[in-house]
């Protein structure tokens, strides 16, 4: 099989950061983080980054990352950095074998700021390319709801391989999509699942306690034969996407039933498994560019999963401009079979607002 390793591997990463996100959480929740007043995003994102792209130098050391972050504040700030730096230590995979595949635990603190600098690539239209979201849906993380961990490979532009950790998801691909699910931050059992695509062999979910070398489960989005079954799913940000826009093209394709807000690529991951069936994002300003690590290994796993995308205007996405995705204007996820219907109520909508 075709990126076997590069699937193994991302899986494994986001598995072993997702441990130190969950690790900032609790801190951050039982009110012992702050050994200064940093937030716990900033520091859950630089840890994340910094195990996830020294998993992916070690196994892959040729290929370009795209990351958020690049560690010159923590240059200048000891004690933030000595902070990132315990709890990068801390977070491991219990399974030997597995951390091992991943290269060990970093070195030493200049490898772990070296780690985080490497994110630095531009990416573009040619190579391989890996976009990383440390932690999507900060707002949700800090609510102690959804929030996802993302690590997209892009094989000359286009999105091939997808790996999500989303920490408070249900475990149950069948569970009914609520929003508050995750809420309660000690809740082991029943949530955290770890999601996996490659482009042509279908997407997968497994509970992440059980960890990435565990044979997945196949993944499909919900057949719908009408939209007026569907249900939506947006951002919880009103900013990130217009709830009024998301509304009127509900309302066009005859949705009755409410929209499930929910932050981060867990909407992705939501309709990949059926619990949903459309995903909007209709933009708000008319100059921000969607980031590539928002949607790269999202785009995977609902393709996979029997879903198309395109932006708001019917237009592929274009992973291979750069950083961004400078030729689209928002997002639209949906099964194959209903997609050319919403993209036409999509377009109806925005021509009505000229
Ligand atoms: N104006 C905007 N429109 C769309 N997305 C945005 C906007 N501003 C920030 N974002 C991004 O939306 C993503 C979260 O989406 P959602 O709300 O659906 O979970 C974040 O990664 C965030 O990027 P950033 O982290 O750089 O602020
Ligand atoms: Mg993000």
């Amino acid at each position: 099989m075709t990126y076997e390793k590069e699937l193994e591997i991302a899986l494994l990463a986001v598995q072993r950061a997702t441990i130190l996100t969950k690790a900032v959480y609790s801190s951050h929740a039982k009110g012992t983080l702050s050994k200064s007043d940093t937030s716990p995003v900033t520091i859950g994102d630089f840890g994340a980054q910094a195990l996830i792209i020294s998993s992916i130098k070690h196994a892959f050391p040729e290929d370009e990352i795209v990351g958020e972050e690049d560690a010159d504040d923590l240059r200048k700030n000891s004690s933030l950095r000595d902070q990132i730096w315990e709890l990068v230590q801390a977070a491991k995979l219990e399974d030997a074998e597995a951390e091992e595949k991943i290269g060990g635990p970093i070195k030493s603190v200049d490898a772990m700021l070296d780690a985080i600098d490497s994110g630095n690539s531009q990416g573009g239209r040619i190579g391989r390319i890996w976009a990383l979201d440390p932690i999507d849906g900060t707002k949700g993380f800090l609510r102690g709801g959804q929030y996802a961990v993302c690590l997209g490979l892009l094989v000359d532009g286009v999105p091939t391989v997808g790996a999500i950790g989303c920490p408070n998801l249900p475990v149950d691909d069948n569970a009914p999509l609520d929003p508050s699910i995750g809420a309660d931050a000690d809740d082991k059992e029943g949530k955290g699942v770890l999601f996996g695509a490659v482009k042509g062999q279908g997407a997968t979910s497994r509970p992440l306690s059980k960890g990435a070398l565990q044979e997945g489960k196949k993944i499909y989005m919900k057949p719908l034969d009408d939209t007026k079954q569907a249900t939506f799913c947006e951002s919880v940000e009103s900013g990130h996407s217009s709830h009024g826009d998301n509304a009127a093209i509900a309302a066009k394709l005859g949705i009755t039933k409410p929209s499930v807000r929910m932050d981060s690529q867990a909407k992705y991951c939501s309709i990949a498994r059926g619990a949903g069936d459309l995903y909007l994002r209709l933009p708000v300003s008319k100059t921000y560019e969607e980031k590539i690590w928002d949607h790269a290994a999202g785009a995977v796993i609902v393709q996979e999963a029997g879903g198309e995308l395109a932006d708001s205007e019917g237009k592929p996405l274009d992973f291979g401009l750069g950083r961004t995705l400078k030729g689209n204007k928002g997002v639209i996820a949906a099964p194959k079979g209903v997609f050319p219907e919403v993209i036409k109520a999509v377009k109806e909508v925005l021509a009505a607002k000229l």
